[in-house]
């Protein structure tokens, strides 16, 4: 069953490659059939200590994990073809990895944008009809810093301005609709994470980053992942693009 057509309690498996997001499974009382899940990460610590967790909690059967570098196509192919053939078939795709590097910028477009696309082709790929699949939803992690300018992190905002972009365009493609296939797109601000803990190089001018971050406020984790859950349980959806801010969530384009 797909989630945008049966609305809640529909989660039954995804494939994420994602650190923070997959923390709805915790948070949301009507996602109480534990979906199988596959979650990915470059950094294999992180990965094993948040699968551990999570297999004690709901199971060992229940989540899966596979170390995947959204750099790289054959990585990613691999990851989502395992993730297929384990699940026989995919509900929900989450594109969350981002890093913000200023200095290696191209890095950064290789991940938050380019990654992006990568598992957004594999997650059309797997979901169409004509491969097998039967329809499914891929939510593409962006930032407000998609849809406003950041001085102090300007090919982040460029990546991010992308993943809006590419996202909405999906979303209105004629192919999309005939095989159910659902895109959306998450715009948060501060959210108290790890990536925000940037070292020197990172941002082009950390003082800057501080003042406006003051101005703005942090949100916490919690706040994010419910806003996350609502965009993915709202139907027939397909090219939402939400953004989270302490102020609340905002329905920003619907296509
Ligand atoms: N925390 C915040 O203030 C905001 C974060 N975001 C976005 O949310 C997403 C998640 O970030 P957070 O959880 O906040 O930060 P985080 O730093 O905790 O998580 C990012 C994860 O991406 C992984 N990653 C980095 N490079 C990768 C690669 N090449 N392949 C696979 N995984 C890779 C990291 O290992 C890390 O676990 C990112 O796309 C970020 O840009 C958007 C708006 C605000
Ligand atoms: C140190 C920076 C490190 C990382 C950047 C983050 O990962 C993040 O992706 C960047 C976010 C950028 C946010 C930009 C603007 C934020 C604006 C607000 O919070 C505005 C507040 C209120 C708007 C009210 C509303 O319309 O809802």
């Amino acid at each position: 069953m797909k989630p945008r057509s049966t609305g809640r309690n529909t989660l039954r498996r995804l494939a994420v490659p994602l650190s923070e997001v997959f923390k709805v499974l915790h948070l949301k009382p009507s996602v109480d059939i534990m979906p199988q899940v596959c979650l990915s990460d470059v950094n294999p610590h992180i990965l094993e200590s948040t699968c551990t967790e999570l297999r004690e909690k709901y199971g060992q059967d229940k989540v899966h994990y596979q170390v995947c570098d959204v750099r790289d196509d054959a990585q990613v192919e691999d990851l989502f073809s395992k993730a297929k053939s384990s699940f026989s078939k995919l509900d929900l795709v989450v594109n969350n990895a981002g890093v913000v590097d200023e200095q290696d910028w191209l890095k950064c477009i290789d991940i938050n944008l380019n990654g992006v696309i990568r598992g957004s082709l594999q997650g059309i790929k797997h979901m169409k009809k004509e491969n097998g699949g039967s329809g499914g939803t891929i939510v593409n992690v962006a930032s407000l810093a998609g849809v406003v300018p950041v001085s102090y992190s300007p090919a982040y905002a460029a990546s991010k301005h992308g993943v809006v972009g590419y996202t909405r365009s999906w979303a209105g493609h004629p192919d999309m609709k005939t095989n159910d296939i659902r895109f959306l797109c998450l715009c948060p601000a501060f959210a108290k994470t790890e990536i925000l803990k940037t070292k020197e190089g990172q941002l082009l001018g950390q003082k800057m980053a501080e003042e406006f971050m003051k101005k703005t406020g942090v949100m916490s984790v919690d706040q994010v992942t419910q806003a996350f859950t609502d965009l993915i349980e709202t139907p027939d959806n397909s090219g939402s693009v939400m953004s989270v801010t302490l102020q609340g969530s905002k329905l920003l384009f619907q296509v």
